[in-house]
């Protein structure tokens, strides 16, 4: 029987993950790495840790497999998007820690440069959480790299690129167009690097990989997975598409991990947003023409749990949540907007930073638990709302009569159920949750001919559980209104002289 895996280099943690050829999965591996965070608004990754960690998982996964490399028919890479590893060619080194999608240290550039400047080109506002402001902040401000640069000695990639070339022993310098989207540097519609941007942002041509397609043979992998070949590359939010079989258009996911991203295909056309989301690619199957999607990205959500139980030490773990929620009956009027990185989809306030609105002498730890697991749900439900308003009258058509999620949040009951009730539409989890890994491996998979096309993946998707909307519709709309002047009290907090600090 063939296998794939497939690696997840995801915002936390990283993990790989070995299917069969029925899309079960056979075991699989996980290691979290550190989150640094120097100063508010930066987040920061050790990309060599990161590639510890991963060669650890892979060889944790095969073993527990009782596999040897030469058993897997192909590896897919899905990965965190946007964060930057910039390295040496020569030694192979990363020359600074990785920049983090969530860090804000770019805000100022992207403010001078103007936000709206590029969004033609590339479907995305400029905003420091796309990968191309973090390269020109690193060339500008680690001493020396710019000249370095400049004389072709460097090597950009998100951490697709960054494992990639690590694999092939450095044999390949490639990303795909899902992950090249995102850096505020491609073309939508050319799916090239654009020669107009790269000059404004002062980004050499010289340190980006070539962009190629979500599923194709990049290289053979050396080392840990030598001889596999290396057939499919997507950011983790269009592998968890894939993994969903949202394959037409007018099918919707959303993850939450450590944000929540919900896409819905829009298949061949480039739909711009006029209410806050991104334009973002699908995917592209080899030489076929790309699929296009329409984005929600929300910055903090997971993150929060973890914001719970590392810096407050209200809990012990993350399923501790649930519990400490469930251990009063409402929020107690508490309404907790986590703009930690100002807020993204569809506000895009970078002004904004959290707040905590709604305080009496009543309010507890349980009443804030609550309260930060159904901001999850009210920032998923603006993000929904402004995808109906994108697609009215579009052939995609009407987006929601369910929502299928995946993600490691969606372990927690209550939060499934309160994005149901808050949505008014059911969701449903799958039955493989690990749907972004689920995704790479059906891309390699489909590469080496281990499922024979899409339909056979569709017939996989089978529904595990699903939560059905309780809430009375009175109810829902006086806490969406509440929510609504909470969003509005965290936005603007910061001054300008606060995000010229940030930048420095
Ligand atoms: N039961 C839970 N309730 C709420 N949050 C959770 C729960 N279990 C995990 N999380 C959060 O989900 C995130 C992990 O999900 P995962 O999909 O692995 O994220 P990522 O791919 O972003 O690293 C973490 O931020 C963690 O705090
Ligand atoms: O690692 P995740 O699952 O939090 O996903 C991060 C996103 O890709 C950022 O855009």
């Amino acid at each position: 029987m063939p296998f794939v895996a497939a690696i997840d280099q995801g915002t936390t943690s990283s993990r790989c993950i070995v299917f069969d050829s029925d899309s079960r999965i056979v075991a699989i591996d996980q290691r979290e790495h550190r989150q640094i965070f120097p100063r508010p608004g930066w987040v920061e990754h050790d990309a060599s840790e990161i590639w510890e960690r991963v060669q650890q998982v892979v060889t944790g996964a095969l073993a527990k497999a009782g596999l040897r490399p030469d058993e897997l028919s192909a590896v897919g890479i899905t990965n965190q998007r946007e964060t930057t590893v910039l390295w040496d060619r020569a030694t192979g080194r990363p020359v600074h820690n990785a920049i983090v999608w969530q860090d804000t240290r770019t805000d100022v550039l992207c403010a001078e440069l103007g936000r709206h400047r590029f969004q033609a080109e590339t479907g995305l506002p400029l905003a420091s959480y796309f990968s191309g402001p973090k390269i020109r902040w690193l060339l500008d401000h680690v001493p020396g790299l710019r000249e370095r640069a400049e004389r072709g000695e460097l090597m950009f990639g998100t951490m697709d690129t960054w494992l990639i070339w690590n694999l092939t022993g450095g044999a390949a310098h490639v990303t795909d167009v899902t992950n090249a989207g995102r850096t505020s540097l491609m073309n939508l519609a050319t799916l090239g690097w654009d020669p107009k941007i790269l000059a404004a942002l002062g980004v050499p041509e010289s340190v980006l990989p070539e962009i190629r397609s979500s599923a194709e043979h990049y290289g053979t992998a050396t080392g840990v997975l030598e001889g596999v070949p290396i057939a499919a590359a997507l950011g983790d939010q269009h592998a968890a598409l894939l993994g969903q079989t949202c394959f037409d258009p007018g099918e919707a996911k959303s993850t939450y991990g450590t944000g929540a991203f919900l896409l819905l295909n829009t298949g061949k056309e480039i739909v711009r947003s006029s209410h806050g989301l991104l334009t973002t690619l699908g995917y592209q199957f080899g030489g076929e023409p790309p699929v296009y999607a329409l984005e929600g990205s929300i910055a903090n959500t997971g993150s929060l749990t973890q914001w719970l139980r590392d810096k407050m030490g209200l809990i012990a773990t993350a399923a501790e949540v649930e519990t400490l929620a469930l251990s009063v009956e409402d929020s107690g009027g508490l309404y907790f907007v986590p703009a930690f990185s100002g807020l993204f989809a569809p506000h895009w306030s970078p002004d904004a930073r959290g707040v905590l609105v709604g305080m009496t002498g009543y309010a507890g730890k349980g009443h804030l638990a609550r309260a930060v697991l159904e901001s999850t749900a009210w920032q998923t439900r603006e993000v929904v709302d402004a995808m109906l308003l994108d697609v009215a009258g579009l052939s995609a058509g009407m987006p929601l009569r369910s929502l299928r999620v995946d993600g490691g949040m969606t372990a927690n009951n209550l939060l499934m159920q309160t994005i149901a009730d808050v949505l008014d539409v059911p969701v449903e989890r799958p039955f493989v949750a690990e749907t972004t890994c689920l995704g790479a491996a059906h891309a390699a998979g489909l590469v080496t001919g281990v499922w024979p096309d899409l339909d056979a993946l569709r017939a996989e998707w089978r529904r595990a559980a699903e939560w059905t909307p309780r809430m009375d519709a009175a109810t829902r709309s006086r806490h969406q209104r509440k929510w609504a002047k909470a969003v509005e009290r965290a936005k603007g907090w910061l001054d300008a002289d606060d995000l010229e600090e940030e930048d420095s």
